[in-house]
């Protein structure tokens, strides 16, 4: 028998010839060709999945050729989903596969576009694309298989709209946080350090200009403490002026802006925080750093004697703040020294133990580095692992700042790791949860809801794989509870007023309708109703929400797409579906009961499961707490630092239990 009769023979023997007849004509999106989607094309090709679209933004870069083994070398800067499709549509010449190169957030892929697939199966990395399939398709009605791993972990989830939870039923652990006041003024971890010289230090100086004046006047008008805005006000003067520097060309083949930069934050700011006497009576002071000492090797961070406390000379930093120089070039405070870095036995350039004065040239080098992007035209620049630029500034100013406070410093290999978050992708969690993800995708195609079931891989060497039954939705869920419609409209001519009308018809309940968090209208407030959808910026794509000013029926959500292109143009705008969305009256809400963890039964199930894992009962249903509308105290430098997984906080006396930042 010739391989592909072969392996057609077997599938069809697994599979049943009805399952089996039907792979062929069963339309997959999967949306992700990294290291999961790699090993997930080549399964569901070699399945005998025929019609197969796989999305992926990216391009391939080096670091991923070790586990996606569709891409090689030569592939390098090209598109993912590009690659992968031209690899693996060998494997079964019967596959139609289709590339994109693309964002699943862009518009076009609205409702009707997932609604042209059977299944949506997700390969993703980051929480808010893995969010928005999730509400794709549960607007779309669509099945969608969730998956995840970390290191030896992994994780698969079938979410079946009305059936199962949906991914956002249950609120996400809250990344691990930092009080602000520790990454802002007093570190003590060179996490601390990472973490502000990646979210705070390179975005005010790389980042978008964000109009702190504007948003210090509104803080002033709120009452905010006037003393502390005047000193946000100064900095926020001082960084426009770094900022200006780091773009404006300069004539000085030294590129005065980095040192001006080093000035302000390793000099300056810590020297202005020295003056708060109160500040270090219970914690070591930090130390302003001496640029031309460091260069020149007569700076010395904290002179050796005994008597030091955390590393730190209780008179390393007099009261006007600078440190002792003195000749002798080479004495380290933990793990950063002076003088000359002893390498690792490897002598591996990323994981050398940098010295201060090592620290100070990557700083100025990559500094300046970055300036000339932003003088080529890049109008913004973020952290990102694998841009050398950016990493070599996060590894050099949170070096120099943990040799500020006495910290030990990180080798570039260790900053790419915690700032990047990285746990090493393993090929082979990988490719266990790919086959996973298969087995529940088959689950749902066949419609044995029965067999569905949460899959973990957990590093139990005598239990790797466990199941958890599904849960029903969570009655509150902000997602898949709420009723979708889709409306095919002509934003520019469709307005407000008329689609919701259109929307409610004989329904004649007082409504708010929003566009995410904006509120566009409410009963008391109808100013937009005669503007256009284009207008008002609600465009294909996007989702009005519609919610009972009661709060005792259901929210309406309709996602909006575009007229079929033979549509008259002397028609109504819009085409409504048909029936209207009626959404269910709210059951009331009964208190939750204590959570209690997750029972594991040791019995195995008999008879067996067919992926053979031992069950565990679901976890008791938590009820979602009101998404409370949290004020910003401090404007859009707060969102910043919470978009990185930082939450503020009042006080510092939380204590971090290990290095990794944050998990997806
Ligand atoms: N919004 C999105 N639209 C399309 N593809 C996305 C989106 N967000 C993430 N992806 C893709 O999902 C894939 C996730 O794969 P993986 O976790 O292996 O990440 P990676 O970037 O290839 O590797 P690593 O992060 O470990 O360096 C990536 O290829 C990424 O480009
Ligand atoms: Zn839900």
């Amino acid at each position: 028998m010739s391989t592909a009769r072969a392996r057609t023979a077997h599938a069809k023997a697994i599979l049943g010839p009805e399952l089996h007849d039907q792979l062929p004509n069963t339309k997959v999106l999967l949306v992700g060709a990294g290291g999961i989607g790699c090993e997930l094309l080549k399964n569901i090709v070699l399945t005998g999945f025929g019609k197969i679209t796989v999305l992926d933004l990216d391009t391939i870069d080096v670091s991923n050729l070790n586990r996606q083994f569709l891409f090689k070398k030569k592939d390098v800067k090209q598109s993912k989903a590009l690659i992968a499709a031209q690899t693996a549509a060998p494997f079964n010449p019967n596959v139609q596969l289709t590339p994109i190169f693309g964002n699943i957030k862009e518009p076009q892929y609205d409702i009707p576009w997932f609604q042209s697939f059977d299944i949506v199966l997700n390969a993703l990395d980051n929480l808010d694309a893995r969010r928005h399939v999730n509400k794709m398709c549960m607007a779309a009605q669509v099945p969608l298989v969730e998956s995840g791993t970390a290191g030896y972990l992994g994780q698969v989830q079938p979410l079946l709209k009305d059936r199962t939870e949906c991914f956002d039923c249950i609120p996400k652990p809250t990344p691990k946080t930092f009080p602000v006041c520790t990454i802002r003024s007093t570190p003590s971890q060179p996490i601390h350090c990472i973490v502000w010289s990646k979210s705070y230090l390179l975005g005010q100086l790389f980042g978008e200009d964000e109009d702190a004046g504007g948003e210090l006047d509104e803080a002033e008008q709120q009452g905010e403490n006037e003393q502390e805005i005047a000193t946000l006000r100064k900095e926020a003067l001082a960084f426009q002026a770094v900022r200006t520097a780091l773009r404006s060309p300069s004539e000085d083949a030294n590129k005065n802006a980095a040192r001006m930069v080093f000035e302000k934050v390793f000099n300056a700011d810590i020297k202005n925080l020295l003056i708060m006497a109160d500040m270090w009576r219970s914690r070591s002071p930090p130390v302003a750093l001496d640029f031309d000492g460091i260069m020149d090797g007569t700076f010395v961070l904290r002179p050796e004697k005994t008597g030091q406390i955390n590393g730190v000379d209780s008179n390393g930093a007099s009261g006007s703040g600078s440190a002792t120089p003195t000749s002798h070039a080479n004495g380290g405070v933990n793990g950063i020294s002076n003088g000359k870095a002893p390498t690792s036995p490897a002598g591996l350039k990323d994981q050398k133990t940098l010295t201060l004065r090592d620290s100070l040239l990557l700083f100025v080098t990559s500094t300046n580095r970055l300036a000339d992007r932003l003088q080529n035209g890049e109008s913004t620049i973020s952290f990102d692992k694998d841009d050398d630029d950016t990493l070599d500034f996060v590894t050099a100013s949170s070096n120099l700042r943990s040799a500020a406070y006495g910290i030990g410093g990180k080798t570039r290999w260790e900053v790419k790791e915690m700032a990047g978050n990285i746990i090493p992708a393993i090929a082979t969690t990988n490719a266990i949860i790919s086959g996973l993800i298969v087995l529940q995708a088959l689950h749902l195609l066949r419609k044995s809801h029965n067999k569905l079931r949460n899959v973990h891989l957990q590093y139990k060497p005598a239990v790797p794989l466990s199941t958890i039954n599904l849960s029903p939705p969570n009655p509150t869920c902000g997602i898949c509870r709420d009723t979708y419609a889709v409306v095919l409209c002509d934003p520019a001519r469709t307005c407000l007023g008329e689609l919701v009308s259109g929307i409610l018809g004989d329904d004649t309940r007082e409504v708010s309708v929003y566009e995410d968090k904006r509120v566009l209208s409410d009963p008391d407030w109808d100013d937009n109703n005669e503007r256009t959808l284009e207008s008002l910026n609600v465009t294909r794509g996007k989702f009005l929400t519609i919610v009972d000013e009661e709060g005792e029926w259901g929210t309406i959500a309709v996602g909006l797409s575009i007229l079929p292109p033979n549509h008259p143009a002397d028609a109504p705008p819009f085409i409504l579906q048909s029936p209207l969305p009626r959404p269910p009256r709210k059951a009331k809400v009964v208190a939750p009961a204590p959570a209690t963890p997750p029972r594991v039964s040791l019995k195995r199930s008999l008879p067996l499961d067919d992926d053979e894992v031992i069950d565990i009962e679901p976890t008791p249903k938590r009820v979602k707490s009101n998404p409370a509308v949290k004020a910003l105290a401090s404007p859009s430098k707060n969102r910043r630092l919470e978009e990185d997984g930082l939450i503020i906080m009042d006080n510092a006396n939380d204590q971090l239990q290990d290095d990794i930042i944050e998990i997806d």
